[in-house]
């Protein structure tokens, strides 16, 4: 059977429960995922003076071929997004700035300091995120930033993210498309604190200070992303989620959810409704950790596609930012970007093809056995055979047929970066 058979059949079966496939498939093609730069170097950036990985975060495994220069990390990039079907985003750090070999403190970076990553984005038709870069510095060497009780370097970092909304207005002017700036910083102790309110009185003054200089929110949305704990932030992260949704809500901003940044059974797929009821907006960054924030790749898991049902359940495509966040060091990673962000389509897709208005119906009327009956059966409907003839139509490999680019590209470019 053909891949275009294959989904004649199955288009049937989704047909008789009222769900107009093409329809769907021109609505998963005009869906942008945001995908982050930092899989493809382990969270390294290009700074001149750079330094360890520091926040709490972690990138273990050793596999060779990772990118070491904007051009190597744009390369990949580029046959990443060749294995991953639609136009989509990507996501940078302040790390990833180029500066031509000369040292630029971050409080000092400027839009031209980011002028190539602009170039390609117009080259390759894809609109730039951005996230102002609190760690792996020595100004943050203590684990504190922006709710530092040195107003010196509370001071710098607060510069350091006015100048990053900046580069994000940058971003979102010369490609047409907003650029979402998001704050995420690592501050917090390892053991328990003996005062908590006072580290969030000096964060929510820094972000008053930062959001009080205008930049055009046409081209740039500011986000903040929360955080339960990190490596040394054990028993306390100031920018907790309490903190930035109360901060987020009152000051019109954009409350980021990172699918890694909860307690283990806590899901953001029951957040999205609720978060949905009283901001506009919500953005994501979908990873999956595995007993804590590990930042693996994401897979095809009930949560991701509970994420997926929430979004399009709830008629919240255009109001939910999708980004990812995951770094895995041990696996080929190029293959890491393709695997993740094809799960990602692949469960809003197979969201989409499902009869919401039904389900929904049945729960209304207290039918809670075909309810779960329905949803359990729709898990086997065949969603692949449409799957593969989404990838076909959009002209990149359908099933596993990518993976084969992927290992010459790892013998024809990788394998040769020492
Ligand atoms: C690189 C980080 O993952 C990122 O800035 C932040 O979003 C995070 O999730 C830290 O745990
Ligand atoms: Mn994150």
């Amino acid at each position: 059977m053909t891949i275009r058979e294959g989904y004649e059949f199955a288009k049937q079966e989704y047909e008789k429960w009222g769900i107009g496939v093409d329809d769907v498939l021109e609505q998963l093609s005009r869906l942008p995922i945001s995908i982050h730069c930092w899989q493809g170097d382990d969270v390294g950036g290009f700074e001149v003076n750079r330094g360890e990985l520091s926040g709490g975060i972690d990138v273990t495994g050793n596999y060779p071929g990772k990118a070491r220069t904007p051009e190597e990390l744009r390369q990949d990039l580029e046959k990443a997004l060749s294995l991953i079907p639609g136009k989509h985003r990507v996501n940078l750090h302040a790390i990833y700035a180029e500066t031509n070999g000369e040292v630029v403190e971050r409080n000092e970076l400027e839009p031209k300091h980011f002028a190539g990553w602009v170039e390609w984005a117009k080259q390759n038709g894809v609109g730039l995120d951005f996230n102002p870069t609190l760690f792996s510095h020595d100004k943050a060497a203590d684990g504190l930033t922006l709710a530092h009780p040195d107003e010196e370097i509370r001071k710098f970092w607060i510069e350091h993210c006015i100048a990053s909304r900046k580069i994000g207005a940058y971003f979102g002017q010369e490609l047409g498309t907003p650029c979402l700036t998001n704050i995420w910083i690592p501050d917090g102790y390892k053991d328990t604190p003996s005062d908590r309110l006072t580290p969030r009185q000096r964060l929510k003054d820094s972000l008053d200070q930062i959001f009080a200089v205008p930049v055009d929110e046409n081209h740039n949305v500011d986000a903040v992303e929360s955080k339960l704990f990190g490596i040394g932030s054990e028993s306390y992260v100031v920018g907790s989620h309490e903190f930035y949704m109360g901060y987020a809500l009152k000051n019109n901003k954009l409350c980021l959810l990172d699918t890694g940044h909860y307690h283990p059974t806590e899901t953001v797929s029951n957040k999205i409704s609720s978060m949905l009821l009283f901001s506009d907006q919500v953005a994501l960054h979908v990873s999956r950790p595995v007993r804590w924030d590990s930042d693996h790749v994401v897979t095809l898991d009930d949560e991701l596609r509970e994420i997926a049902h929430e979004i399009v359940r709830n008629d919240a495509l255009d109001r939910v930012m999708i980004g990812l966040d995951f770094f895995d060091a041990s696996i080929n990673r190029v293959a890491a970007w393709t695997i993740g962000t094809r799960n990602m389509i692949k469960a809003m897709l197979y969201a989409l093809l499902t009869p919401h208005a039904y389900l929904k119906q049945l729960q209304e009327e207290g039918n809670f056995t075909e309810r779960l009956a329905l949803q359990e059966e729709f898990k086997t409907y065949p969603f692949g055979a449409i799957w593969n003839y989404y990838c076909e139509k959009m002209g990149v490999p359908a099933k596993e047929a990518w993976l084969e680019e992927v290992k010459a590209y790892e013998r024809e470019v990788l394998s040769k970066r020492g």
